[in-house]
């Protein structure tokens, strides 16, 4: 059923009503599309916005009833150009060989940058003083719903801070102090205290359970961020259909059950730290926009048209060899240099065993303390045992290791052997292919030979091959030595 004809006065307050509710402005080309059709013979509504510094203008029109709202981008037309500079209505009586007449709006007067432009049906002439007072109050009304989608913009944004670190100062109640007593981990903290008080892209290399997440939290606090979010996402944790929503938050509508706009860890982490862990596991088609998330510091919400704008430092982190994956086209060259402006190689246990005393009795009197049992001393030969281990899940499954230990003994005594046994590998552990065994020699060669491959500094030399024969492998594996000279 359609709706009455509206007189001037009550189209007005119409228009303040339905313009009033709408939240983006898609949503108010269509409200007052819709309003303004009941008080003229409206076959299309267009508002524009002037691109600054450009002739363009950014374009959301829609008929009423809604049905087709579009936004495009194009050249400003003359009569939009003189009604922008003037403040004046333009109007041009016949269009088109469709015989309407389109009015052009400006909106706030001389210099104006936005306006509204009416397609009238043949035949209508609509008063000037209503047109006038149809700029003023459209104007108004489309300050008023900037101004209040500023403020629920950052009304969102407070609160997702305020549940960010409310959850972090919980986990800081936890958090255990960081270990680090071998050269090797002393040149860690001092590259991460050399850097954390600049902006710059930080990636922490390095196994599984190394402490890169540990190491993380120590960068942000000591940055000029440190009283602001730290937001962690694990990139490898989610189906590649969700991680860009999670990245960069969706609107209502984007997909599927998508009821609320939500916010992704990019705008949860605005003047804070976005921690991006396990980088390498990012699809490709999201490595793109991660990119120019990156390069701009902008981006859209899926399902969203509006540019959202953020002020992040990124740390990112990988178990992976990120170099091997360039170079297997898995992994985009431009974002692996993106990332890897400060890269920091995070070593594993293996590599500083002599730190192992002082991060066993801190782990014992951490897990201890939250078992609410007695810390046992740690005897030479316990060191001993542990020492002989492997540790391929580095310190995590030290912990995990100690805590079953400390479990098995009833808090006097660390039964070690009983641990051991139940962290044993399962026989059915997995074997690492033939192929990525090599690609790991190869690449770890290269990288300690910066790139080269011929002579006694070489990387052929050091792995006992001839050079042909390593590139030959190289090629079949897909290597490309050009990141390792790079990175010298
Ligand atoms: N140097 C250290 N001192 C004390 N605890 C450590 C240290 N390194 C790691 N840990 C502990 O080991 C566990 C794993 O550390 P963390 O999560 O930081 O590793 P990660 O490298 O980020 O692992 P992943 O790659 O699997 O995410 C955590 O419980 C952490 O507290």
């Amino acid at each position: 059923m359609s709706e009455a004809p509206l007189d001037s006065t009550s189209l007005l307050a119409a228009l303040v009503a339905a313009a009033s509710e709408a939240h983006t402005r898609r949503t108010w080309v269509r409200r007052v599309a819709e309003v303004l059709a009941r008080a003229l013979p409206l076959a299309r509504l267009e508002l524009g916005e002037r691109v600054e510094g450009t002739g363009e203008v950014e374009v959301v029109g829609g008929t009423p009833g809604g049905a087709a709202i579009s936004t495009t981008r194009r050249r400003l037309h003359e009569r939009e150009i003189a009604a922008l500079g003037s403040g004046q209505i333009e109007r041009s009586s016949r269009r088109g060989g469709d015989g309407r007449s389109r009015v052009v709006v400006p909106l706030g007067g001389a210099g104006a940058a936005m306006f509204v432009a009416l397609s009238l049906d043949p035949g209508a002439a609509p008063e000037p003083s209503l047109l006038a007072v149809l700029g003023d109050v459209l104007f108004h009304l489309l300050r008023g719903q900037e101004v209040t989608q500023r403020v629920a913009e950052l009304s969102r944004r407070a609160h997702a801070e305020n549940r960010e670190l409310r959850g972090q100062a919980r986990l800081g109640e936890r958090e255990r102090s960081l270990v680090a007593r071998s050269a090797a981990m002393q040149e860690v903290l001092r590259r991460i205290d050399t850097v954390a008080r600049f902006d710059t892209t930080v990636l922490l290399a390095g196994e599984s359970g190394t402490g890169k997440e540990l190491l993380a939290q120590r960068l942000h606090q000591l940055s000029a961020r440190g009283h602001r979010p730290l937001v962690a996402i694990n990139c490898g944790a989610l189906p590649a259909s969700l991680v860009e929503s999670a990245l960069f938050g969706h609107e209502v509508g984007a997909f599927t059950g998508a009821t609320r706009r939500h916010l992704g860890v990019f705008e949860r982490a605005d003047r804070g730290t976005l921690f991006l862990d396990e980088v390498g596991e990012l699809p490709l088609e999201v490595q793109v926009k991660l990119l120019r998330a990156l390069q701009s510091q902008e981006f859209e919400r899926v399902g969203g048209e509006e540019r959202v704008r953020v002020d992040v430092r990124v740390i990112a982190a990988t178990h992976r060899e990120l170099e091997p994956m360039v170079a297997a086209g898995a992994f985009r060259r431009d974002l692996f240099f993106r990332l890897c402006v400060f890269p920091i190689r995070v070593p594993p246990l293996r590599e500083r065993l002599d730190e192992l005393p002082a991060l066993v009795a801190a782990l014992v009197a951490d897990i201890a303390s939250r078992l609410k049992l007695p810390a046992p001393a740690v005897s030479p030969a316990a060191l001993l045992r542990l020492a002989g281990h492997s540790w391929p899940g580095n310190v995590r499954e030290l912990g995990n290791v100690l805590e079953a230990a400390l479990i098995l003994g009833g808090g006097e005594t660390l039964a070690l052997d009983a641990a051991l046994a139940v962290d044993a590998p399962p026989p059915s552990a997995p074997i690492e292919r033939l192929d990525d065994a090599v690609r790991r020699c190869i690449t770890e060669a290269l990288r300690a030979c910066a790139g080269r491959i011929y002579g006694p500094t070489g990387a052929a030399q050091a792995l006992g091959l001839k050079p042909g024969t390593l590139q030959s492998k190289m090629r079949k594996l897909g290597i490309d030595r050009e990141p390792f000279v790079r990175e010298s």
